[in-house]
């Protein structure tokens, strides 16, 4: 193998890259292959999916919350397996975008913890990978999430939108990217504001568990037969993370004792409660954007949700519309956001800035694992 061919660093011009992510909600890890110099997309490339079965979501989900100890440890494994195997068919990319599994998330206390060793993961599929692209920017003093929003920046250009437009998330958590397309890089001011919403489907998802032994509420079948409870809504919308003035990010159960609030309430009530909860939440998040944008394009496992999306469009003052409208795929946009972050680590060029995390200078996360030389074919390699 030629290695200067295989190392991003030093190869100019447009690179393929691959980006792996698995989210919040733990359905599986998402691959998504793009073409970019970093700064433009060029072009989106295949993608692919593996799902998690039920017993390892059981030990992915036991890790959340912890930062260290036997759960971690057992969570990390299954992350690294599940990973490698989805990304042993696209190994002909220049570089991989690895973002591994966010467990536990409190960037003032403790900091941000992902999961998923990238330099092995580099060496077993003899490929360059970028990983840990959010520890430097909480070292900085960002939130070190989100990290999409320079991908939704470069997304908006890509589509030819002139005005701003605002990207939302809606995974197990939600997060806004108001983006202005006009101002051309993503660094520069007034070209973004980022931040987490609040709950979005992992509440619902939790309660779907617990109660039917269901993954998630497909169709918001059941939320569509239950009544929101207006008590539980407006206690929810208390909590001071609405007011807080951006930038702010959340952990997956930061909001659980809110969630409590539905506890007594029957399944449908409860999961119209919870679903009208994450609209509301983004409702609060629009009143800090700039101004209002011409439209939110949705994108995450939240669009496919009817009720969710009615909710949000009785509750925002523009349109919403699921991301497909500029022609996206809304379940790969966070894979295809860490292929091209990862692009944009190998090129030297920022990753996160002020108006995206709150960190202090824009600063370029991201750690760049070169694979060991001298491999035998990735197939026959143990991780
Ligand atoms: N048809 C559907 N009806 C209702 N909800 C759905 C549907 N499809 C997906 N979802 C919801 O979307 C979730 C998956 O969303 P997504 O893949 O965007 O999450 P993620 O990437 O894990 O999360 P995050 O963005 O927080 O990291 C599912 O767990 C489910 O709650
Ligand atoms: C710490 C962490 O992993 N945060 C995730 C999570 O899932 C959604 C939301 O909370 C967002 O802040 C972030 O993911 C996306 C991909 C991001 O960094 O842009």
């Amino acid at each position: 193998m030629n290695k200067a061919h295989r190392d991003p660093i030093a190869k100019t011009g447009v690179l393929r890259a691959a980006g792996a992510m698995s989210g919040t909600s733990l359905d599986g890890v998402d691959v998504a292959v793009i073409d970019t110099d970093g700064h433009d997309i060029m072009g989106f490339g295949t993608s692919g999916y593996r799902e998690y079965s039920g017993e390892e979501r059981k030990v992915i989900a036991a890790g959340f919350g912890k930062w260290s100890g036997p759960e971690v440890q057992a969570a990390t494994q299954v992350i690294e397996a599940a990973h490698l195997e989805v990304l042993q068919d696209f190994t002909d990319v220049d570089v991989i975008g690895f973002h591994g599994q966010t467990l536990a998330h409190a960037p003032r206390v403790q900091g941000t913890l992902q999961v998923g060793d990238g330099a092995g993961l580099a060496d077993a599929l003899a490929t360059p990978v970028v990983w840990d692209f959010r520890s430097a920017d909480v070292e900085l003093g960002g939130e070190g999430a989100p990290l999409a929003p320079f991908f939704h920046h470069a997304c908006a250009r890509y589509a030819g939108l002139s005005g701003p437009v605002a990207f939302l998330n809606l995974g197990g958590v939600g997060n806004l990217t108001w983006v202005d397309p006009s101002i051309n890089r993503p660094e520069a001011e007034g070209a973004l504001l980022a931040f987490d919403t609040g709950p979005a489907n992992a509440p619902i998802n939790d309660l779907m568990q617990s109660r039917l032994g269901l993954t998630y509420d497909m169709g918001g079948k059941i939320a569509s037969k239950g009544t929101v409870e207006t008590g539980a809504l407006e206690l929810f919308l208390a909590e001071p993370y609405f007011a807080r003035m951006p930038p702010k990010s959340l952990d997956r159960n930061d909001f659980a004792e809110m969630v409590a609030l539905v506890g007594e309430l029957s399944d449908s009530d409860a999961a119209a409660t919870l679903t009208a909860m994450c609209a509301a939440g983004v409702a609060e998040a629009m009143a800090h954007c700039p101004r209002v944008p011409d439209r939110v394009l949705v994108t995450g496992g939240g669009r496919h949700n009817p009720i969710l999306m009615k909710m949000l469009a009785v509750s925002l003052d523009c349109p919403v519309v699921p991301i497909e409208d500029i022609g996206l795929d809304g379940d790969m946009l966070e894979a295809q956001a860490f292929a091209y972050l990862a692009v944009r680590v190998a090129r030297g060029l920022p990753t996160s800035c002020h108006s995206t995390t709150g960190v202090r200078a824009a600063v370029g996360g991201g750690t760049v694992s070169l694979p060991k030389q001298e491999k035998s074919a990735p197939e026959q390699r143990a991780f």
